[in-house]
């Protein structure tokens, strides 16, 4: 019988498989940040180990950073930055600090490096790992106690999970994307839809994504409860990866484009779960609750607890419509916000940041708007092309890259009762600051939301 995509990875990683046991993976990347890291150095302090591949470890400063340049004041985020700096300066591993230009959210910038590569194994403390699954990659989120592992040995025991297929037929229509897609996906299979599988996203619409957008939907995987997300790589992801700084060279390129291409599930190989999405029928699509698998489609209305027959999700809709201050049957088109952000490793990336601009150009926004580029190097990237001045020009705040106000670990937040329309991939009670209310959607709805107000689709203005 043939394999799986996630099937072929992992074989080709297995260093020792017992009766009983879980296998142990070899890991050919590990990557850092200052929130999950300082007890893991420390363990190995304890047990006075080395890194065992520096070499295939690297850092950066994301989750505390302030997003407009100066000193962290916040005691707690300064010295977990601290902390990360003096791990990796002892154990000799490449940090890419505040300030610096490659520095950046840890998902953007493996990818932007050439890090990130087909039929790898990477890992990181961070669950949106999964983001990295768009090039082919078993890519999953680790604890902590399991990132001192790979420090410790470069290897790490898991229990294969199970494979589920995502099968999205037809084309997406004009105006919806990548983030509109996955939303639609978590809507339907639930935030804990994907649990104890590792996702492969397929079929037409999935094909015609950019690097970009099968980044967006990779990074969710988490959302919708699975423990990885994979698309097998093609031309695309070959012509993104040529050329850059960590991509191989010359022969090796195009031995290690022959290889990539038999990443792909073979023809006859069996799931053990097939999800079918109907990308034609797709719109916009908004979350309205606290969770992200709580969301409608733009043109909808806030639904009721009663239209839900599961008493779990009842409630939880209930809940969530008492937190966001939602009244059933509003339509999603009449909720205003007070804040607009994009950003984060969701779609915090130079094509999101065009996207943005094209709404934006020649128009004002109405609400604080927050755009932060992923990594230095999307800022960069969107200054050589002159997008931060449409965004000034329009009234929107240009910043330095980060976490940011995906979540309030830095000086990014709302404030008890306001609401966001938001890129980032989280709506939960307070994870863009206290009180704060969360809407997720796409960087165009973003952008037309900051013009008007109201959460809107640029087909609107
Ligand atoms: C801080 C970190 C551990 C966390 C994660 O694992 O995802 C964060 O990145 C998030 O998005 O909530
Ligand atoms: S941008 Fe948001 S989701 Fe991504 S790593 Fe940072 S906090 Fe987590």
């Amino acid at each position: 019988m043939g394999r799986t995509l996630a099937e072929k990875v992992w074989e080709q990683h297995v260093v020792r498989r017992a009766e009983g046991e879980p296998d142990l993976l070899y890991i050919d990347l590990h990557l850092l940040h200052e929130v999950t890291s300082p007890q893991a150095f420390d363990g190995l302090r304890l047990a006075g180990r080395k890194v065992r591949r520096p070499d295939l470890t690297i850092a950066t400063e994301d989750h505390n950073v302030p997003t407009v340049l100066g000193p962290i004041t916040d005691p707690v985020s300064k010295a977990q930055v601290e902390t990360l700096r003096k791990n990796a300066a002892e154990f000799g591993i490449r940090l890419h600090p505040m300030g610096d230009p490659g520095q950046g959210i840890v998902h953007v910038i493996g990818p932007q490096l050439g890090l990130t590569q087909p039929g790898m194994t990477i890992v990181c403390g961070d669950s949106h790992t999964s983001t990295h699954g768009a090039f082919g990659a078993l890519a999953f989120g680790i604890g902590t106690s399991e990132v001192e592992h790979v420090l410790a040995t470069q290897t790490l025991p898991q229990y294969r999970p199970k494979t589920m297929a995502i099968e999205v037929q037809g084309d997406l229509p004009y105006g919806v994307t990548a983030k509109d897609l996955i939303l639609a996906i978590i809507a339907k299979i639930g935030t804990g839809g994907g649990q104890g599988h590792i996702v492969e996203y397929r079929g037409e619409a999935v094909r015609k994504l950019s690097m970009e957008g099968r980044m967006t939907v990779c990074n969710m995987s988490i959302e919708a409860g699975a423990r990885a997300g994979m698309i097998a790589p093609d031309e695309t992801t070959f012509e993104y990866l040529k050329g850059r700084p960590h991509a191989p060279k010359g022969e090796a390129w195009d031995q290690a484009v022959a290889y990539w291409k038999t990443l792909r599930t073979d023809d006859d190989a069996v799931f053990d779960k097939v999800v079918e999405i109907d990308a034609t029928q797709l719109t916009p699509f908004v979350t309205w609750g606290t969770n992200p698998g709580q969301g409608a489609p733009l043109g909808g209305v806030v639904p009721s607890p009663e239209d839900f027959d599961d008493p779990i999700e009842r409630a939880a809709a209930e809940r969530a419509l008492a937190y966001m201050d939602l009244k059933p049957g509003t339509r999603l088109r009449d909720i205003k916000v007070d804040t607009v952000f994009v950003g984060s490793c969701t779609n915090g990336r130079l094509e999101d940041l065009r996207t943005v601009a094209e709404v934006l150009r020649g128009r004002k926004v109405t609400a604080r708007t927050l755009i932060v580029p992923g990594s230095m190097e999307v800022k960069a990237a969107a200054e050589a092309e002159g997008l931060h001045e449409i965004f000034i020009e329009a009234g929107a705040e240009w910043r330095t890259a980060g976490c940011s106000m995906c979540l309030g670990m830095n000086p990014d937040t709302l404030r008890p009762g306001e609401r966001s329309a938001s890129t980032s991939n989280r709506n939960f009670e307070g994870r863009q600051g206290k009180g704060g209310r969360t809407h997720l959607v796409s960087p165009a709805v973003a952008a037309a939301t900051a013009v008007t107000g109201r959460l809107t689709a640029p087909a609107d203005l």
